[in-house]
């Protein structure tokens, strides 16, 4: 009922457990909290929340164009509904390292597990699209050295974001994320590889856990958890995919109205009155007080 019981801070070291752990990391995107408690109930062991659906979301491009407080609030909504560890996607820190400190200890507040932060300029844009900049050496160590400073929880994980492998190739890949280790990083996001052996040679760069984003139509193949395993990645986020599924279930169910004058069709395919009820724990909330929740599910619609 509610919200999660356990603890941000439990929370974070189940996270580190788990990128310790040896076995490869799942986490789908949730957009929106109910899609979180979906996301618990199948089995992952965490949720992404991705600035790209947030921006989305909103009806806006991912282009920098969502603020701290949006991002945080969101995020907070996302990470109390599960008892998984969740992380935010945190584009560039919005702003310069003291933008970034702050970003953090409102993450941190928000309940989340950890974030990511990207050498982008800014405006940034999806990692999967032509045309990126990255800032320099020296401007992307301080983001991250910054972030890391700025922490109260020591397991907070602050997860570095390189796109510098569109611009500049694998190799500068390999020197930028070593940098951003040793500049505070407990983990690593090397945007937009090609293959599984790109993949491979990010592993070699870095003794902190890796990260693999399988976002559809981008530039990475989508990898298997077998084949992302075999390369030694540590975690796979799948940041777009639930927001596609969803929006791409919803505009067929549109057409269906349209073309039919009823949505009769399309009702097999949707998430019945009691599954829904299931899923926000209606029961609990009926027995926490009966005099004013005394909803019963009827069959099995
Ligand atoms: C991971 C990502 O940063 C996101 O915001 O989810 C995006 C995903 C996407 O646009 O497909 C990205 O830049 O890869
Ligand atoms: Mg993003």
């Amino acid at each position: 009922m509610l919200y999660s019981s356990v603890t941000p801070e439990a929370k974070r070291i189940a996270f580190r457990e788990g990128l310790a752990s040896g076995t490869l990391q799942q986490f789908p995107g949730a957009f929106n909290p109910l899609s979180a408690r979906l996301i618990e109930e199948k089995g992952f062991d965490g949720v992404y929340i991705s600035g790209a659906v947030l921006a989305n979301d909103l009806g806006l491009p991912d282009i920098g164009l969502t603020t701290l407080t949006e991002v945080a609030t969101r995020a907070g909504q996302i990470a109390r509904m599960t008892d998984l560890p969740a992380i935010v996607d945190a584009d560039t820190g919005f702003g310069e390292p003291m933008n970034v400190a702050r970003s953090i200890q409102e993450l941190e507040n928000a309940g989340l597990a950890g974030c990511h932060i990207e050498d982008q300029f800014n405006p940034k844009r999806c990692g999967h699209l032509d045309g990126k900049n990255v800032v320099d050496l020296d401007t992307a160590t301080k983001r991250i050295r910054a972030a890391a400073d700025a922490r109260r929880d020591p397991n907070f994980l602050i997860m570095a974001r390189t796109d510098i492998r569109a611009v500049d190739g694998l190799e500068a890949a390999q020197d930028r994320a070593r940098a951003l280790v040793d500049a505070g990083a407990d983990a690593i996001f090397p945007e937009a590889m090609k293959t599984l052996e790109e993949f491979a040679a990010m592993r070699d760069a870095v003794d902190v856990p890796i990260l693999a984003n399988m976002t559809e139509f981008g530039k990475s193949e989508l990898f298997s958890y077998d084949e992302l395993a075999s390369v030694g990645v540590n975690m796979v986020i799948y940041p777009v995919t639930l927001l596609r599924s969803a929006m791409g279930a919803a505009e067929r169910t549109l057409e269906t109205i349209k073309a039919k004058g009823t949505q009769q069709d399309d009702v097999p395919n949707m998430l019945t009155r009691a599954r829904l009820y299931d899923l926000v724990d209606y029961e609990a909330y009926n027995r926490f007080d009966t005099s004013v929740f005394n909803f019963q599910v009827p069959g099995k619609h």
